[in-house]
């Protein structure tokens, strides 16, 4: 992608496959720092597993990916994960209170969460602090969608991925969402990654826009190129041609 922005993450020619079958092939562009950018495509195309490489969930068989500025391979493991944080459309969360879920990520490695810091990441999702003694179970599921990503946010990421996180909200619940992404996105310049199925969305919200097929990215740009595409495949796929 042609940008004057630094970049959060680039890929330089990434090849990744499951035994000998290749999922993606010769990824090469960057994720600008402090943007939006929305990944789309159709079902199959290779977009969580692209997310995954970003945070070392899986590693490529070639190629190099860099996460601002230095190769991913160079980082320790915690390092990474606090660098780049993920949340997924499941929200999987474990049994018992909002603060018992808030804590993990610290827990994990031999830390504490401070009960104001705690309270300050609900505010930052906007729920109130006395979400914090609520049991998980008795949450919406936009309520347990926020509580992911204040959880996500505790290690305070600079590099945020989203994989499908409004897909199984309701409309209120989704613009919630959506306002308080751009929202951390502005006040933290967080650059973020959104993989969606919702065009509209990725218009609206997305900065820049990667729309990928059979494990290839196709065609990157600013959002709006998915009003006008360029690339016949990509005009096929926004007429809802292909799934
Ligand atoms: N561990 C695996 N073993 C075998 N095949 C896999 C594995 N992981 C991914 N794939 C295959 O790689 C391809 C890309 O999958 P991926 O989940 O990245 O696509 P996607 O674009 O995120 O799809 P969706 O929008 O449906 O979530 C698919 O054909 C999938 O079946």
């Amino acid at each position: 992608m042609k940008t004057s922005y630094k970049p959060a993450i680039h890929f330089n020619h990434v090849n990744y496959s499951v035994e000998g079958r290749p999922i993606l092939n010769t990824i090469m562009g960057s994720f600008p720092e402090g943007k939006i950018t929305t990944l789309v495509g159709p079902s199959g195309a290779g977009k969580t597993t692209l997310l995954k490489l970003c945070n070392g969930l899986l590693s490529s068989d070639s190629g190099e990916i860099y996460i601002k500025d230095k190769m991913i391979s160079s980082y320790e493991p915690v390092e990474l994960r606090r660098l780049v944080g993920m949340a997924l459309q499941s929200a999987p969360m474990i049994n018992g209170t909002v603060m018992k879920n808030l804590s993990l990520p610290l827990e994990l490695q031999g830390k504490q969460l401070p009960e104001d810091e705690a309270k300050e990441l609900l505010h930052d999702v906007g729920l109130d602090e006395e979400f914090l003694s609520r049991n998980i179970r008795d949450l919406s599921g936009g309520q347990r969608q926020k509580v992911s990503i204040a959880r996500t946010l505790v290690n305070r990421p600079q590099i945020l991925l989203l994989d499908e996180i409004t897909s199984s909200l309701d409309r209120t619940s989704l613009q919630e969402i959506e306002e308080l992404i751009v929202k951390i996105n502005r006040k933290y310049n967080t650059t973020i990654i959104w993989i969606t199925h919702n065009l509209q969305q990725a218009l609206t919200i997305g900065n820049y826009t990667w729309v990928m097929m059979d494990g290839e990215v196709i065609e990157t740009g600013k959002s709006d190129l998915l009003k006008s595409p360029v690339n016949d495949k990509v005009k096929r796929f926004v007429k809802g041609e292909v799934e």
